[in-house]
């Protein structure tokens, strides 16, 4: 396919996607119906729907309209391509440009230039201060791709040089070697040897961080366990761990996970927990807000009704999470949202209504860290 065509298509496909259709859906629907394209092809073309999600507003704005030419015709005067380049009218190329749609488009503004929904912005301000821009803006970029160096297999040296040997460069992060950011061949990675023996887990650097600032105690309790992350990084750090979920079936791959790391995980049943550890990890269901560049579509799903629903959640697994922790014991909080309501202001709430002292409350940000993600950590007075 030419770079005209896969904008063709992509246009498609975005105004799917702003008919309602989740974005995987209406990508999968393409794929199938187009058997003449290549990897190559589909790689292209599912990056040029995802960076348009992501930028949606302001390309809206550059383009003259929310539609899938309006965006691809954003991205074109974004990035100083020469619209006629794309709009040809040529073989499978978009029809060329009307002189309405020459003539429309304007720079994007406020939270459009910042391709944040407008529900957002008060909050995201409030919540990053003179951060929000540039946080705002790295959201709107591709996520890096992050490893855990798994040390119940290899150490990072070695998981480098497996990687290295399939074509895989990855480098440790400078405050923790541990965490290693794919620099070239992320797209080897799901059919490398390294990842299907263990030697390395898919995890963002901003969890890794959280967890790697967790006390090192033995007997944790992983109450939103779902596919597993925190339960594996803190099974490779040593402590003996038991995972739960509210869905049983969030956790059905975890068994074979935990295998293929070489860590022994407890699976309880939803409900079926009894006593108390040393410490209580709830990495609990939020906005997501501080990982909308992985997800741009759920950026504009979101709204602050959901917001509002999903703190009521947060406050009460807190609440019957806060009842396994022991004498002394640990609880933390964990969400890879950035807003206060969702973590700092949920935190003050808890405090205010059991025995608990807060220890340490972090916000992972990129560009130091990578997604938005946060961790409080308490215990039991
Ligand atoms: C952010 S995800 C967890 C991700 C997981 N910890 C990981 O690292 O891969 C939140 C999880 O909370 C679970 N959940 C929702 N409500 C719950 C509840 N009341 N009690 C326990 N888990 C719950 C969801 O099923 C979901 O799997």
């Amino acid at each position: 396919m030419t770079p005209a065509a896969r904008a063709a298509a992509a246009i498609d496909i975005l105004d799917q996607i702003l008919s309602g259709i989740p974005a995987e859906a209406a990508l999968l629907r393409w794929s199938r119906g187009s058997r003449f394209a290549g990897s190559g092809d589909r790689a292209a073309v599912r990056d040029l729907v995802f960076d348009s999600l992501r930028c949606k507003l302001s390309r809206a704005a550059r383009g003259g309209g929310l539609h899938g030419r309006g965006l691809i015709l954003g991205m074109c005067r974004e990035q100083g391509l020469d619209p006629a380049t794309i709009f040809s009218g040529k073989g499978h190329a978009p029809a060329a440009l009307t002189p309405v749609e020459a003539a429309a488009g304007a720079e994007p503004d406020g939270h459009q230039a910042m391709d944040l929904p407008d529900w957002v912005w008060p909050d995201w301000r409030a919540a990053l201060g003179d951060r929000a821009e540039v946080v705002a803006l790295a959201m709107r970029e591709r996520a890096p791709v992050w490893l855990r160096a798994n040390r119940l297999r290899a150490t990072p040296a070695q998981a480098i040089a497996a990687l290295s040997a399939e074509g895989i460069e990855a480098e440790p992060a400078p405050d923790l070697p541990t965490a290693l950011r794919v620099i070239s061949g992320a797209r080897r990675l799901s059919a490398s040897r390294a990842y299907q023996e263990g030697l390395v887990e898919l995890q963002d650097l901003s969890p890794q961080l959280a967890c790697a600032a967790l006390p090192p105690v033995r007997h944790v309790l992983d109450y939103c366990a779902g596919g597993g992350g925190k339960s594996l990084a803190l099974a490779a750090a040593g402590a003996e761990v038991t995972a739960h979920d509210a869905d049983a079936g969030r956790m059905a791959d975890l068994p074979a996970r935990a295998k293929r790391a070489g860590a022994t995980i407890r699976v309880a049943q939803p409900g079926s927990v009894r006593g108390s550890f040393d410490m209580v990890v709830t990495d609990v269901p939020c906005s997501g807000s501080g990982t909308w560049r992985r997800t741009p579509d759920a950026k504009w799903r979101m709204d602050m009704a959901m917001v509002q629903k999903l703190a009521t959640i947060q406050a009460d697994i807190l609440d019957r999470a806060a009842a396994h922790v022991g004498a002394q014991g640990y609880l933390a909080y964990m969400t890879c949202s950035v807003l206060e309501r969702e973590n700092s202001l949920q935190i003050r709430d808890f405090i205010a209504r059991h025995d608990f002292e807060l220890l340490d409350q972090r916000l992972f940000l990129p560009p130091e860290a990578s997604d938005g993600f946060y961790l409080a950590l308490m215990r039991r007075c």
